[in-house]
């Protein structure tokens, strides 16, 4: 009940004990905040909160139009729902050097575990997509050693992103990512990878935990858990898996009840109620009411292991 029983400093020593190089952690992108209990449930290791999909959600595409407010406000929603440790995209920073120095202090404030914040220019996009500008060395740079300097908990995890690979190749990206660590990242997401090769050339080049993004429809294969461990991967996210599937089914629901008149063909596919209550565990806040103030409500009295409801 009321979910998190850890502490935000707890989750970030957490976060920072499982990221060892080869462990390949999986981080699955949580779409809302219920999510998150589903990805829990599912005995992944933590939770990833992605930019796009905060973006998407509100129907803007990823180019930078959600603002910090916005982005620390879900990421606090998600936060609350698990124990796990989440991690959560920050796009640029949100501004210049001081911008994500508050960045980072409203993050923590939120209750999360870590960050990322790459080297694009504003707007942003999908990194992922064709046509990235990234900012100087020196920009990218000062920008990680802010986020690095503001925080008040040093084991909240600063994670530099470089989306450099796609434009100027490996070597280039290789050597910026040496650069932030430099400037105080604490891990390095090296973007839009070509290869299982490359992730292991970025992993051994520097000396920090390294991040794998395996998004669909994108510049990297969908490489599989083993295979990014063995080539030293610390993390895999894979950010707007679940959104694309909920989408999907959403969208498959809806034709059927088009051309059905009903979506009775659907409901096998779909959560039932006694696992959506299972999910916002009702029957616990249902006690707690029950021991306080000996308040029946037989409504309310549902058996949520009946899988039929
Ligand atoms: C990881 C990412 O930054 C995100 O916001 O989730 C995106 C994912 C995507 O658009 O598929 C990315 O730029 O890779
Ligand atoms: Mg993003």
């Amino acid at each position: 009940m009321l979910f998190s029983k850890k502490t935000p400093e707890q989750k970030r020593r957490d976060l920072r004990a499982m990221l060892v190089p080869g462990a390949a952690v999986q981080f699955p992108g949580a779409f809302n905040p219920l999510s998150a209990r589903l990805i829990e449930e599912k005995k992944f290791d933590g939770v990833y909160i992605s930019g796009a999909v905060l973006a998407n959600e509100l129907g803007f595409p990823d180019i930078g139009m959600t603002t910090l407010t916005e982005v620390a406000a879900r990421g606090g929603q998600i936060a609350r729902m698990t124990d796990l440790p989440c991690l959560i995209d920050a796009d640029t920073g949100f501004g210049e050097p001081m911008n994500v120095a508050r960045t980072i202090q409203e993050l923590e404030n939120a209750g999360l575990a870590g960050c990322h914040i790459e080297d694009q220019f504003n707007p942003k996009r999908c990194g992922h997509l064709d046509g990235k500008n990234m900012v100087d060395l020196d920009t990218a740079v000062k920008r990680i050693a802010a986020a690095a300097d503001a925080r008040r908990d040093l084991n909240f995890l600063i994670m530099a992103r470089t989306d450099i690979r796609a434009v100027e190749g490996l070597q280039v990206a290789i050597d910026r990512a040496k650069a932030l660590v430099d400037a105080g990242a604490d891990a390095i997401f090296p973007e839009a990878m070509k290869s299982v090769a490359e992730f292991e050339a970025v992993c051994k080049a520097v000396d920090v935990p390294v991040l794998a993004n395996m998004t669909e429809f994108g510049k990297s294969e969908l490489f599989t858990r083993d295979a990014l461990a063995a080539a030293g991967v610390a993390m895999v996210i894979y950010p707007v898996t679940l959104l694309r599937s909920a989408m999907g089914a959403a969208e498959r629901v809806l034709d059927a009840i088009a051309v059905d008149g009903t979506q009775e063909a659907a409901v096998p596919q779909m959560l039932t109620r006694a696992r959506l209550y299972d999910l916002v565990d009702y029957e616990a806040y249902n006690q707690f009411d029950t021991g306080i103030f000996n308040f029946q409500v037989p409504s309310l009295d549902i058996d949520t292991n009946n899988a039929n409801l």
